[in-house]
């Protein structure tokens, strides 16, 4: 790009009636727009990730109009289809009553471009169709207790990061986890309780994720979390962090002396092998740490 482009680009955006912003491949705002600064809750200081950016938007009624009583399960599920895809696009409506048509760009290495521009005056023909099919798919790639990816979203997923992997030679892991002696906790205290601990677990293992990461839960209290680009090294530190997270995590607010653990089972993708493959050889590892005591990781060569 030449260095009048340099100068003018910035400046178009800076006018540009679009709203217009940028987030790093950490999902921390970098760039917004005056025109995006309007609507959004913003802090363009380096520190607000996007779901900050979507719960203070929400607490203080700007951004997008978001009908929920639970934000947080709102934000886990948005944040389980965000960036997944290097294109996607979408209908929103915003708080002062405009509708906006959203659109967001993902780069290889991560930095996302999000513009929208206002549709309110289009035709309003069809429009509660589209949302009523755009709310199906959503549920459709939901698990409605938790509000992550379900078995479908989250195998769709690693499918595709298995495909992107092998065509460019870079490396992924994949992790199971299974929470240990489940049954005890719905006997001892409850199945209501016990959907509790599912919960925090998975915001636990959101909030262990980057955004080219990905996790859902497979069924029951197992889940799987899928890790591009990283080494083995890495990989086996991001979920030994997350073991030592759960041991922590209050997840019972009645009982604060509550603890539960999880077991975990660890494999680096192999030249050539399909998500069932991967998937079998992590269950293998999961099934040892079970056996050498539970609430560890295994890491499967
Ligand atoms: N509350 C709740 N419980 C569930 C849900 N899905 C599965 N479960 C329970 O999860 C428990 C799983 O128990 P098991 O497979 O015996 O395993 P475990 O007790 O965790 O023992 P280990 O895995 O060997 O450590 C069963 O009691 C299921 O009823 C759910 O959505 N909510």
């Amino acid at each position: 790009m030449n260095q009048e482009l340099h100068t003018v680009l910035p400046e178009l955006a800076h006018q540009s009636e679009l709203l217009i912003a940028m987030f790093d491949q950490h999902d921390i705002l970098r760039y917004a727009n005056p025109a995006f600064q309007e609507v959004f809750a913003v802090r363009l200081d380096g520190s607000m990730s996007w779901s900050a950016m979507v719960f203070e938007s929400y607490t203080t009624q700007r951004g997008v109009a978001i009908k929920t009583d639970n934000i947080e399960q709102w934000i886990a599920s948005a944040y389980s289809r965000r960036g997944k895809l290097p294109f996607r696009a979408f209908e929103s409506d915003l708080t002062d009553g405009r509708w906006i048509w959203m659109t967001e760009t993902v780069q290889e290495n991560g930095w996302m471009m999000c513009i929208a521009s206002d549709i309110t005056h289009l035709r309003q023909d069809g429009r509660e169709l589209r949302q009523a099919r755009d709310q199906a798919l959503r549920a459709a790639q939901t698990d409605m207790l938790t509000s992550i990816s379900n078995r479908r979203h989250i195998s769709q997923i690693i499918q595709q990061a298995i495909q992107d992997m092998h065509q460019k030679s870079m490396s992924l892991h994949v992790a199971l986890f299974d929470l240990d002696h489940f049954k005890n906790v719905n006997d001892s205290f409850g199945h209501a309780a016990g959907d509790l601990v599912l919960i925090s677990f998975s915001r636990r293992l959101q909030a262990c994720t980057r955004r080219d990461d990905a996790c859902g839960r497979l069924g029951g209290e197992e889940f799987i979390l899928c890790l591009p680009q990283l080494t083995t090294a890495q990989a086996v530190q991001v979920v030994e962090r997350l073991l030592e997270d759960v041991r922590h995590d209050m997840a019972l607010p009645d009982m604060p002396d509550f603890r539960y653990t999880t077991s975990a089972g660890l494999v680096q993708l192999r030249a050539g092998e399909t998500l069932e493959q991967v998937i079998d050889r992590a269950d293998h590892a999961l099934y040892q740490a079970k056996e050498h005591g539970r609430n560890r990781l295994v890491w499967l060569d």
